[in-house]
C-alpha cells in the first residue's frame, strides 16, 4: 500500500513575525486536503507562535543539538524544540553538513535525541554535483544513510529526505529516472538496515520542487512527498504542491 504523501516546507533562515500569517494561510490549505500530511519548519524563533496560532497544523524545527543541555552557545536541544511545540525536526540538511561540518555520527545522535524526546525526525541525505558526475551518487547517499541511521528506527517517527545538493535552490531538478533510481536504492538500504518496517518509512524528494514540477516528482515510485525550500514560503507557492500531493 502506498504511503500517505508528506509535504514539508523548510523555511531555512527566512521568516519574521509578520510571516506568521503565511503559515496560517498554508495551514488552511492543508486542512482542506486531509489526505496529505503537510508541515512547515519555520526558524526556531517562530515555532511557539506558529504552534499556538495553528493548533491542528504540524510545525517542525530545522535542527537541534544531540546533547540534552550544556555549554553549546547558540544551540537548542530536542527538549527545547519540543517545549516550543515542534513535533519533529529536520536533521542533517546539506546546508548544515557543509556549513556546520555536521557528520553522519552527529546526525545519528541528533535523531536518537529527538526520538528520546518523543519527536519525529527527517534525516537528509544527498550527493554533490561532483559526486554525481563521478558516478558515486548512490554510494554516497547510501553511505550517509547508513552512517546517520539511528538506533530504534521506526516509520512512526523516521522520515528520509533525498536532496541532491546541486538541485537545492538552483531551479535544476534531476531526471525522473535518476530520482527513481535513488529512491529505490534508499528503499533497499532501509530494508537492509531495518528489515520489514522499511516500506513504511517515507522518502521525500527535495531540491527545487515547486507547483509546476511537483506532480511529476510525486508520481515517481518511492517518492512519498517533498521537502520544499523556496516554494514553501507563501501559500500561493506551497498550496499547489499540497494540491498536487492530494491529487497523486
Ligand atoms: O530543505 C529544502 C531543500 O533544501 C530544498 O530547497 P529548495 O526547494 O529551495 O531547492
Amino acid at each position: 500500500m502506498a504511503n500517505r504523501k508528506y509535504i514539508v516546507g523548510n523555511w531555512k533562515m527566512n521568516g519574521l513575525n509578520d510571516q506568521l500569517s503565511d503559515i496560517a494561510d498554508i495551514a488552511s490549505i492543508a486542512a482542506n486536503h486531509p489526505s496529505v500530511d503537510a508541515a512547515i519548519c519555520p526558524p526556531v524563533t517562530l515555532i511557539a507562535s506558529a504552534v499556538s496560532q495553528n493548533a491542528a497544523f504540524s510545525i517542525g524545527a530545522q535542527d537541534c543539538h544531540f546533547n540534552e543541555k550544556g555549554a553549546h552557545t547558540g544551540c537548542v536541544s530536542a527538549a527545547m524544540i519540543k517545549q516550543a511545540g515542534a513535533s519533529f525536526s529536520i536533521l542533517g540538511h546539506s546546508e548544515r553538513r557543509a556549513d556546520q561540518h555536521e557528520t553522519d555520527a552527529d546526525v545519528k545522535a541528533k535523531a536518537e535525541a529527538v526520538h528520546a524526546n518523543g519527536l519525529g525526525a527527517i534525516i537528509c541525505v544527498g550527493e554533490t554535483e561532483e559526486e554525481r558526475d563521478a558516478g558515486q551518487a548512490v554510494d554516497v547517499v547510501c553511505g550517509q544513510l547508513q552512517g546517520s541511521f539511528p538506533n530504534g528506527a521506526d516509520a512512526k517517527w523516521l522520515t528520509i529526505a533525498y536532496e541532491p545538493v546541486w538541485a537545492i535552490g538552483t531551479g535544476r531538478v534531476p531526471e525522473a529516472a535518476d530520482v527513481e533510481e535513488m529512491h529505490a536504492a534508499i528503499r533497499q538500504k532501509l530494508g537492509e538496515l531495518m528489515g520489514d518496517g522499511a516500506d513504511a518509512v517515507r522518502i521525500l524528494y527535495g531540491g527545487s520542487m515547486n507547483g509546476g514540477n511537483a506532480a511529476e516528482l510525486l508520481a515517481v515510485p518511492n517518492v512519498d512527498g517533498g521537502l520544499v525550500g523556496g516554494a514553501s514560503l507563501t501559500a500561493e507557492k506551497f498550496g499547489p504542491i499540497i494540491e498536487a500531493a492530494a491529487a497523486s
